[in-house]
């Protein structure tokens, strides 16, 4: 799927957006690392493009069709296109529920429920989680194996759009290179784009064909503008 932000500004004080004017087109299939430091916006500029943060203004389109409503007003068939893997899995996870229910809960939201026996026992070992961990829940596992499981929900749904969101900022090397691996094999059955959003550009390099820095999505010099470029 063919994503495209258009002039995006986005945050979370109109006076003061952290995201201004930012553009980024991924083409469908490609692997884009988005490459900036600590604070810049990335995490919110992610949000806007995994349909749960409203942008103030730009667009977002997917496959030529602009996104029309964020969050709950997002079209469903949109919604299920996109898969969203977080930073902080303890956030991303709701406490109550099971690793096996966490992986189904988007079959579940979206009534399929008749594929959950099938797609977790499918989904588990791609992940490396083993039988012993689905009933547990999030307090009684590992931030990895949390992390694991997130992976797992979000390609439960098999999302044409997968966004990463220093998916591997707290995990160790192996697990790191376990849920890389993971995607890169996701993507190779799937041909699903991917936006992959970090600080390290060596780990990034390792699963994206092209990193864009952040200063990069700033808006380009308008035609005719004869100012010289940095
Ligand atoms: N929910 C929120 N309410 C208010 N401000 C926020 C909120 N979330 C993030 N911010 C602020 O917006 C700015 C950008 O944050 P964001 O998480 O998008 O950056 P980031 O580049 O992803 O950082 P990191 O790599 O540390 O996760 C920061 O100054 C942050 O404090």
């Amino acid at each position: 799927m063919r994503l495209e932000i258009r002039s995006v500004t986005a945050g979370h004080d109109r006076s003061a957006p952290v995201v201004r004017d930012a553009s980024l087109t991924l083409a469908s299939g490609e692997a884009v690392g988005l490459l900036g430091p600590s604070g810049c916006g990335k995490s919110t500029l992610a949000r806007v493009a995994a349909l749960l943060h409203r942008p103030y203004s730009g667009t977002v389109s997917f496959d030529g069709v602009p996104v029309t409503g964020w969050r709950h007003r997002a079209p469903r068939a949109l919604r299920t296109a996109v898969g969203v893997v977080l930073q902080q899995p303890r956030l991303a996870a709701d406490p109550r529920l099971t690793l096996a229910d966490l992986i189904a809960e988007p079959l579940r939201a979206t009534g399929r429920r008749d594929e959950v026996p099938v797609r977790v026992r499918d989904l588990a070992p791609l992940v490396g989680l083993t039988p012993d961990l689905l009933p547990r829940r999030p307090h009684e596992v590992s931030d990895g194996q949390l992390q694991r499981a997130c992976l797992a929900r979000a390609l439960v749904l098999r999302p044409r759009l997968l966004i990463c969101d220093e998916m591997t900022a707290m995990l160790d090397a192996s697990t790191t290179a376990a849920l890389v691996s993971v995607v890169e094999t996701y993507r190779r059955a799937t041909g699903a784009t991917l936006l992959a959003v970090g600080h390290d550009p060596v780990l990034l390099a390792r699963w994206c064909d092209r990193l864009v820095p952040w200063s990069a999505l700033g808006a380009p010099p308008a035609a005719g503008d004869a100012r010289p470029r940095p």
